[in-house]
């Protein structure tokens, strides 16, 4: 596998025309060879574009591709030895898993000794033996789907390989079986992978590295702990978790020579290394927390301060817990938090909030004042 890095990609539709449409706006990224990584965003943010100038199917309108520091950027896709795993399975039906499988191969001459080897290999990792001698018709689009990754990553000489939403045409109940398949195969021969999806849990679960798209620029490229705890802007912070981090607009006060933010009546405190960076002239700022870390109490806390009193206006289990949506007193401000599954708690009680400094996040212009 290989090292590809994409350097200073822009990407033009319809230029000179009434439709341009500036695709991809200066994006650098590089995907360390063997690492598996996502490119994740909202619809319409690039993400098959960019996906399409690596593989070679679209000549960028500026910028560079490189595979091991080699410029490819002219090359033809034949030429990058990239595989594709595409939304829906490209299976040849005139021939069973095992000719799938193996065609690549005899399509470069491998003799059939070692092709029967290498395909017993990718059989065993994804758990394809015991259709290896059916047609792909009588299967389903989730085998197929597997055995188009096969068929992406048999050749040794494989520099990488692009999935394209692979799980589009995948049952919801399937998705954990193919997805770790996919995963194993991807660490066994240490794939340099790319994986393409607007879902933010597939992108988690499958990558260790995501890089997150938005109106055709790079955002934030990191592991998936980073993107929680730190994301960069109130964009990434509301695109990853579900529910999303709470962004809360608030002034900025001086509290005992510190700076706070202020919402409303209510004083929130943030972490020393915030403090530093603050500037008591700022205004358009938000204060970021994860409905996870906010700390809840139904009794009134009293002379401790650092709590804020709210009232709870919905309660929805979701999964093993459950989000509480409140409203702070005195205020129009929305902030979620994340319960135990039993705790007892009902809409339209009184409630108490806690948000730990060092949870929590300062924006200001909608960018992350400090990377903790
Ligand atoms: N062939 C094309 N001609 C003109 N504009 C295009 C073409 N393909 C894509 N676009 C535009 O380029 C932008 C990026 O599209 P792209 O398909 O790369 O995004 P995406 O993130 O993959 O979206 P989705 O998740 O919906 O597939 C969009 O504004 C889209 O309308």
């Amino acid at each position: 596998m290989a090292e590809i890095e994409v350097r200073d990609i822009r990407h033009v539709y319809d230029a000179g025309t009434a439709d341009e449409t500036v695709a991809i706006d200066h994006v650098d990224l590089t995907l360390q060879d063997g690492t598996a990584n996502a490119l994740l965003g909202p619809s319409g943010c690039g993400k098959t574009t960019l996906l399409q100038i690596i593989s070679g199917l679209l000549q960028p309108t500026e910028g560079q591709v490189l595979i091991d520091g080699e410029d490819v950027t002219e090359k033809p896709p034949a030429e990058r030895d990239i595989a594709q795993v595409f939304q829906f399975p490209v299976i040849y039906d005139s021939m069973d898993v095992y000719g799938n499988l193996a065609f690549p191969l005899r399509n470069g001459g491998t003799p059939e000794n070692e092709i029967e080897e290498r395909v017993q290999k990718i059989a065993d990792l994804l758990e394809l033996n015991d259709i290896l001698h059916s047609s792909p018709s009588n299967l389903g689009p989730e085998l197929n789907q597997l055995v188009a990754l096969g068929r992406g990553i048999i050749r040794a000489d494989t520099s990488a390989i692009l999935f394209d939403e692979p799980m589009t045409d995948v049952e919801p109940a399937r998705k954990l079986t193919i997805r770790r398949r996919v995963k194993e195969a991807q660490q066994e021969f240490e794939i340099t992978a790319l994986y393409v999806t607007h879902d933010q849990h597939e992108a988690l679960t499958f990558a260790e590295q995501v890089a997150i798209m938005r109106d055709g620029r790079l955002v934030q490229y990191d592991s998936g702990e980073t993107l929680y705890e730190n994301p960069v802007n109130t964009f990434i912070g509301h695109f990853i978790g579900s529910p999303g981090m709470n962004l809360l607009e608030c002034g900025v006060t001086e509290n005992d020579a510190a700076p706070h933010a202020q919402i409303g009546p209510h004083t929130i405190s943030v972490s020393a290394d915030i403090h530093d960076e603050i500037d008591l002239s700022w205004t358009d700022c938000q204060i970021g927390i994860r409905p996870s870390s906010v700390t809840v109490q139904v009794a009134d806390p009293k002379e401790d301060t650092d709590y804020i009193p709210a009232t709870v206006d919905q309660v929805e289990m979701v999964g093993g817990y459950q989000i509480l949506t409140t409203r702070l007193d005195d205020t129009e401000v929305e902030v979620k938090a994340r319960v135990a599954h039993d705790f007892m708690i009902e809409e339209g009680a009184s409630i108490w909030l806690n948000f730990p400094p060092d949870t929590v996040q300062f924006f200001h212009e909608k960018q992350a004042v400090h990377a903790q």
